[in-house]
């Protein structure tokens, strides 16, 4: 009996996966990510995950959208309002890398996940990752939510202004259609990328 590994036959999936990761690394695909805060010092809160963000290697973040302050949606009753803002990102993680990273910087900021749509100090959601459709245990793209979400869209349409969710359709019709009651951009506030 052999021991060497090159020998183990290895499953055509488990290969595949790791051909897309390996392409992945050398090729930079645009991901799009949604930030919310409605506890604590919430734009100080997002302005943190935009800093951890730009610092994870493999990630560079191309563009910062204004700063929305927005009503919450679903969740318990008379939760504070929420501050809402979108980045793109450039980035060579694979999906599930970017996803892991993602949840790193909500437990950094003290995220506690209790109640469904509850108050939070800090979501980090991937809307989209380059073209990709996938719906697995821990990770669906795009996000199932995104497109009836005027929070995520207004944000969205103003870091790209044609952009397209797969299966849903362009940003901007499905902002048209959702309207923008209970959203509001903050002129007097923004995010900025680390010097
Ligand atoms: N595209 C995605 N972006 C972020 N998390 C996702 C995505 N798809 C699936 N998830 C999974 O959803 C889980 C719960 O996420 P989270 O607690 O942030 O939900 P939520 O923000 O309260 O609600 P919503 O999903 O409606 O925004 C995460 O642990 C993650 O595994
Ligand atoms: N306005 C607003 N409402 C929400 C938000 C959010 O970021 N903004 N996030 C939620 C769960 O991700 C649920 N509801």
């Amino acid at each position: 009996m052999s021991s060497d590994p090159t020998t183990s036959p290895v499953a055509p999936e488990v290969e595949q996966q790791v051909d897309e990761a390996d392409f992945t690394l050398h090729n930079p695909v645009l991901a799009v990510v949604a930030l919310g805060s409605n506890l604590g010092n919430r734009l100080e809160n997002l302005q943190g995950a935009v800093d951890a963000l730009e610092d994870t290697p493999g990630v560079r973040i191309r563009a910062v959208s204004p700063v929305y302050e927005t009503d919450g949606v679903g969740g318990p009753e008379g939760q504070p309002t929420y501050f809402n803002a979108v980045l793109v990102l450039r980035t060579t993680l694979p999906p599930h890398s970017l996803l892991e990273r993602a949840n790193a910087v909500e437990d950094a900021f003290g995220r506690v996940r209790e109640v469904r749509w509850g108050a939070r100090t800090l979501d980090v959601d991937i809307l989209a990752y380059e073209g990709v459709v996938e719906d697995s245990a821990t990770l669906t793209l795009p996000h199932p939510r995104a497109h009836e979400r005027a929070f995520v869209l207004a944000p969205w349409l103003d870091v790209d202004p044609v952009a397209e969710i797969p299966g849903a359709g362009p940003v901007a019709e499905l902002l048209g259609a959702v309207g923008t009651a209970g959203v509001r951009q903050r002129d007097d506030l923004s995010l900025h990328l680390p010097a």
